[in-house]
C-alpha cells in the first residue's frame, strides 16, 4: 500500500519583489511529505524555510511550478482546515485565558459550546495543561505559553501541523523536555508534522525525514531519510548512528554556506 502525500512541492519557485530588487526565497523545490510523517527543515537565515511553510499553508503564492496539499491547492486545503500552524513565539492574546486562546479558531467556526468544551479539554490534556485552563499567559512560563500554542493549533484536529521554529526561545532544558513531549504528542495522534529548526540536535531528535536548505537562492541540498528507531529517550543523542546523521546535517549546512554577510 503506497502512503499518500500530504503535501507534494514540484519544481516550486518563490520570488519576491522588493525594493531592492526580486528575492528568490524558494528555487526549484521538489519534495514530497508523506502522511504520519515528522519533517524537519534545517538551514541558515533567510533560505525560505518559513516560505515553505507558508506556501503550504496558501499564504504565499508561487512564483512557478506546484504544491499541493492533501491533493489540493493549498486554498482548498485552507479552507477544508486541513493544517494548524504554530509560529516562533507562542501569540496567544494575553486579554483571554488559556481556554480562551484555544476556544478563539472554535469561536471563529462557529463550534457548538458542547463540541468546544470538549475539544479545548482533549487538546489542553495532551500538551498536559490541564488545571491552567483559566490562567491567563501571563501566569504560565515560556514552555507552556508554546504547549498552549500548541493546543490551539490541534483545535481543529487538522491532520497536518505546520511549526515554525516553536521552540526557538526557550533555553535548553525546557526545549528537551518538551521535544520529548512533542514526540510523544506525533506517536499518540499519528499527525504529519513539519517544523522549522536551526538546531541540528533538536532535527536530528525528533525526525523521520530532515530536509537540509541553503539560502540565495533558498533550495534544497540534502534530503535524509533517519534510521533511528520511533523510541527515543533523549540519551539516544549520544548514540553512533544519531551522531553520523548530525554529521550528514551538518556537512550539508557547511556545502550551501556562502560565508560572505
Ligand atoms: N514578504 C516578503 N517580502 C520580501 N522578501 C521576503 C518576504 N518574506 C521573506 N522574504 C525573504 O525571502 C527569504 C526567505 O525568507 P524566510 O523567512 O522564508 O527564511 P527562513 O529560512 O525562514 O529564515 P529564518 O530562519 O530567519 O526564519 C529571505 O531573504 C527573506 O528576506
Amino acid at each position: 500500500m503506497t502512503i499518500p502525500a500530504v503535501v507534494s512541492a514540484t519544481d516550486l519557485s518563490l520570488t519576491f519583489h522588493t525594493s531592492d530588487g526580486p528575492v528568490t526565497a524558494l528555487s526549484d523545490v521538489t519534495l514530497d511529505i508523506k502522511k504520519g510523517e515528522f519533517v524537519s527543515f534545517i538551514g541558515p537565515s533567510g533560505c525560505g524555510k518559513t516560505t515553505f511553510l507558508r506556501a503550504i499553508a496558501d499564504l504565499e503564492r508561487p512564483t512557478s511550478g506546484s504544491i499541493e496539499v492533501n491533493g489540493q491547492t493549498p486554498g482548498n486545503a485552507r479552507k477544508d482546515r486541513a493544517y494548524g500552524y504554530v509560529f516562533q513565539a507562542a501569540a496567544l492574546y494575553p486579554w483571554r485565558t488559556i481556554e480562551k486562546n484555544v476556544a478563539l479558531p472554535l469561536e471563529i467556526m462557529g463550534y457548538s459550546k458542547a463540541l468546544k468544551a470538549e475539544r479545548i479539554a482533549r487538546t489542553l490534556a495532551l500538551v498536559n495543561l490541564e488545571g491552567f485552563e483559566k490562567k491567563y499567559p501571563w501566569q504560565l512560563s515560556g514552555g507552556m505559553q508554546q504547549r498552549a500554542s500548541i493546543a490551539r493549533a490541534l483545535a481543529f484536529d487538522a491532520d497536518l501541523l505546520l511549526m515554525d521554529e516553536p521552540f526557538g526561545a526557550l533555553d535548553e532544558i525546557v526545549r528537551d523536555h518538551l521535544n520529548s513531549e512533542l514526540l510523544k504528542l506525533w506517536k499518540e495522534t499519528q499527525k504529519t508534522i513539519c517544523f522549522v529548526t536551526h538546531s541540528i540536535p533538536e532535527a536530528v531528535y525528533l525526525s523521520t525525514k530532515i530536509v537540509v536548505m541553503s539560502p540565495r537562492p533558498g533550495r534544497v541540498t540534502d534530503i535524509i531519510e533517519s534510521s533511528l528507531p520511533a523510541e527515543r529517550p533523549l540519551d539516544i543523542r549520544e548514540t553512533p548512528e544519531f551522531l553520523a546523521i548530525a554529521a550528514r546535517v551538518r556537512e550539508g549546512l557547511r556545502a550551501g554556506h556562502s560565508y560572505e554577510e
